[in-house]
């Protein structure tokens, strides 16, 4: 028996995500041993009311007992309970929450969400709190999936490196070499925030048209990228950082300002063209060329955002349903595999991945 009381050998692990975008919870078993993937059971998902929706924008970059994180926390809270209820024969939960604000060599890092009351809710051992212990150590605290990534990469049966890109709110990349056992050890991962990816075209899309997003980019298409602003983008220290890096939704402020005058198509055109660049600056750090870049996240689903990649990177840019896994359920799988591993007592971070001082199973585990 592990900490958490789970049996030995696989279980039925059930993750919960909810991620920068604010659309809502995705949630997802897969089956594992906190090493390898066994195989992936059912999915679902939650979307976040307007109202819900609402409360948690006024809470980002709000911290513990700020006024807005009560309100925030029972939205996130009903919201997983109603979801996670609906799962059947799950040995155990990992329950991510919702980050609120991100500032690991400041204040921290926080997610908005009780674990130990998901626990007596849902009658299921809940590993939640994910990143505090990363950053503790010195750590970005983010991005957590990497070690579920290079889990997927052995589960496809890959022999050479290659990326995963997610392009949710924010966008973020792990460069994999699946020939190396452990992605703990030395060259088996490199992983960081790459930009900001569909949270500024959101954001864009909401303030000029009272939309969420840009549907199969159908705004982006019609316009044309900016390059001046482009290139002031591209100005900032941030894409030269060697990685390990992470982001906060918001840390790009002066995106919005650097398309206002711009029409709508050109502005949603522009800060698609920044995701796309933002992951091309991004490449540069990878240790050698991918075979493949496997793209996961909303953003896979944005066809100007996708041709965008394909032109600039110099390996094929492929939706990672080319590989046989959900692009949509990806990071609610990557926090069922992590609440395993936190359970065995098996890192989750390492300081190829987040820059912790060493390798790390970050996340508190609560029993019913
Ligand atoms: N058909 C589509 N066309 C264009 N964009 C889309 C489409 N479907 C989804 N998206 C974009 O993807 C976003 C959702 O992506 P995703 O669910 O990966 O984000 P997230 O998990 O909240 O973010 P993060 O990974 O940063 O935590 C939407 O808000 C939207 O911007
Ligand atoms: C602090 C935080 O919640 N970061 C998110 C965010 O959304 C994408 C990117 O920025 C990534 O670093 C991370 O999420 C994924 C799930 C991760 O930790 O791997």
């Amino acid at each position: 028996m592990s900490k958490a009381g789970i049996k030995k050998g696989p279980v039925r692990a059930l993750g919960a995500m909810s991620g920068t975008s604010l659309d809502g919870v995705d949630a997802a078993v897969v089956v594992t041993d906190g090493v390898e993937i066994l195989g992936f059971g059912e999915s679902d998902y939650r979307p976040y009311t307007p109202e819900e929706r609402a409360v948690l924008h006024r809470a980002l970059g709000q911290w513990p007992n700020d006024p807005g994180v009560a309100p925030a926390n029972r939205v996130v809270m009903a919201a997983h309970r109603e979801l996670m209820g609906r799962f059947r024969d799950v040995e155990i939960a990992g329950f991510h929450g919702q980050t609120l604000a991100h500032d690991p060599r400041g204040r921290g890092t926080h997610q908005v969400g009780e674990g130990d009351t998901l626990a007596a809710d849902l009658g299921l051992p809940v590993v939640w709190d994910f990143r505090t212990s990363d950053v503790e150590l010195g750590g970005e605290g983010a991005p957590l999936v990497p070690f579920f990534h290079h889990a997927c990469a052995r589960w496809i049966g890959a022999g050479a490196p290659l990326v995963f890109l997610n392009m949710g709110g924010v966008g973020n990349l792990t460069w994999v070499d699946p020939r190396i056992a452990r992605p703990e050890d030395e060259g088996a991962v490199l992983a960081f925030d790459t930009g900001p990816a569909n949270a500024p075209i959101n954001d864009l899309l909401l303030a000029r048209r009272g939309l969420d997003y840009d549907e199969d980019g159908k705004l982006a298409m019609t316009g044309r990228v900016e390059t001046g602003a482009l290139e002031l983008f591209l100005d900032d220290p941030y894409f030269s950082r060697i990685p390990p890096k992470s982001l906060d939704r918001n840390a790009f402020p002066e995106m919005m300002s650097l398309v206002g005058e711009l029409g709508d198509a050109d502005a949603a055109a522009t800060l698609t063209g920044m995701a796309a660049a933002a992951v091309l600056r991004g490449m540069e750090h990878c240790p050698e060329a991918p075979d493949r870049l496997f793209v996961t996240g909303g953003g896979r689903k944005n066809p100007v955002l996708m041709e965008m990649l394909s032109v600039s990177l110099d390996c094929p840019v492929l939706p990672v349903e080319e590989a046989g896994l959900d692009g949509d359920m990806l990071e609610a799988q990557a926090f069922g595999y992590l609440a395993v591993r936190v359970a065995r007592g098996l890192p989750t971070s390492c300081p190829s991945t987040t820059g912790v001082r060493m390798s790390v199973g970050g996340g508190q585990v609560s029993r019913p």
